[in-house]
């Protein structure tokens, strides 16, 4: 090879291994997609500022929202399940202006030996034909016995008043209803330590069903949190008696405590089981919404002011009225 020719040729290689070198030089820079990045002198003080920032949020919010604790959980069987919660002076003064109506103690008791498994089974039973009287247009239905109140499209309308009513009702239906009602009415006398006699049933008592359809009249919305002496004036000692079961007929719908320590309480509804409490502020609740299924309830409520008390539903009365 000539000189010339060899000269040629070194210089062609070095323009190639330039260019060559040029081209990884350039993918090596990591150019961002949207043009150059901010650079922040206190980049390092501002993102441990954000993350303080976020610890503190975390730590506020947690403590701000109760802590949950199971009181009575559904494949628990309690005989007589206690807890017992001071008296609010709000309760205290309300119900010492009837004589003996000052419970011995305040808070809750639940059982699941007060009502018996073919009681509860004979009561949903109940609790479905009857109910199927009504037209709720959104997830909450209720019947009242006592007034005949069922719920109807945008409110209620009386079910003795029906044309099917006649042959919807049953006679067992009054007795098996007046029979459960005053085994609950035995069991407040007792756990609370009241006379019997002085605890008038009280209105509302009603049977409810609770579904996960969305709401559509403000009495659909049974989740808010409530003191039942505030929302329901005349009530002094409240329960619930639950004929379906949590987790299984349903999923959501627990019944929850909200107490002043700053823990939410639970009972989850199993079939038969009675839950009963002062209806003071010591036991402030809401009903959880019912995320899927139905749930059954009957919510007997009592009274020691005996200017509300009603009394026990009769078939034929309902019938002539
Ligand atoms: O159904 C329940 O568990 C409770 C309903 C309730 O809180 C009420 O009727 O005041
Ligand atoms: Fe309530």
């Amino acid at each position: 090879m000539s000189m010339e020719v060899r000269k040629r040729k070194d210089s062609q290689l070095q323009t190639k291994t330039n260019k060559a070198d040029s081209k990884d030089r350039s993918s090596d820079e990591i150019k961002p997609k949207f043009g150059p990045l901010p650079q922040f002198r206190t980049q390092r003080v501002w993102a441990r500022g954000v993350m303080v920032l976020g610890v503190f949020a975390v730590v506020y919010f947690s403590s701000k929202s109760n802590k949950e604790i199971a009181l009575a959980k559904y494949k628990d069987v309690h005989e007589y399940l206690a807890q017992e919660v001071s008296c609010s002076a709000s309760y205290k003064d309300e119900v010492i202006k009837f004589p003996g109506c000052l419970p011995k103690r305040c808070g809750r008791l639940v059982s699941d030996k007060i009502i018996s498994a073919s009681e509860a089974t004979a009561l949903l039973d109940m609790a479905k034909r009857l109910l199927a009287m009504g037209k709720p247009l959104g997830g909450a239905a209720i019947l009242d016995l006592h007034s005949g109140a069922i719920s109807y499209e945008q409110g209620f309308v009386n079910m003795y008043k029906m044309n099917e009513a006649a042959s919807v009702f049953r006679d067992s239906d009054f007795e098996l209803y007046r029979t459960v009602q005053t085994k609950i009415q035995l069991a407040v006398a007792n756990y609370f330590q009241v006379e019997r006699d002085i605890l008038y049933l009280t209105h509302p008592t009603f049977f409810s069903r609770l579904t996960s359809s969305p709401p559509l009249t403000i009495h659909d919305e049974y989740w808010h949190t409530h003191v039942d002496k505030e929302t329901y004036e005349a009530f002094h000692f409240t329960s619930l008696l639950y004929l379906s079961d949590y987790g299984r007929d349903f999923q959501g719908g627990r019944f929850v405590f909200v107490d002043a320590d700053k823990v939410n309480r639970t009972v989850e509804p199993r079939t038969g089981r009675v839950s009963m409490f002062t209806s003071g502020s010591e036991n402030t609740h809401f009903v959880e919404r019912v995320s899927a299924g139905t749930r059954y309830a009957i919510t007997v409520s009592f009274t020691c002011d005996q200017k509300h008390a009603i009394s026990h539903p009769v078939i034929h009365d309902k019938r002539n009225t």
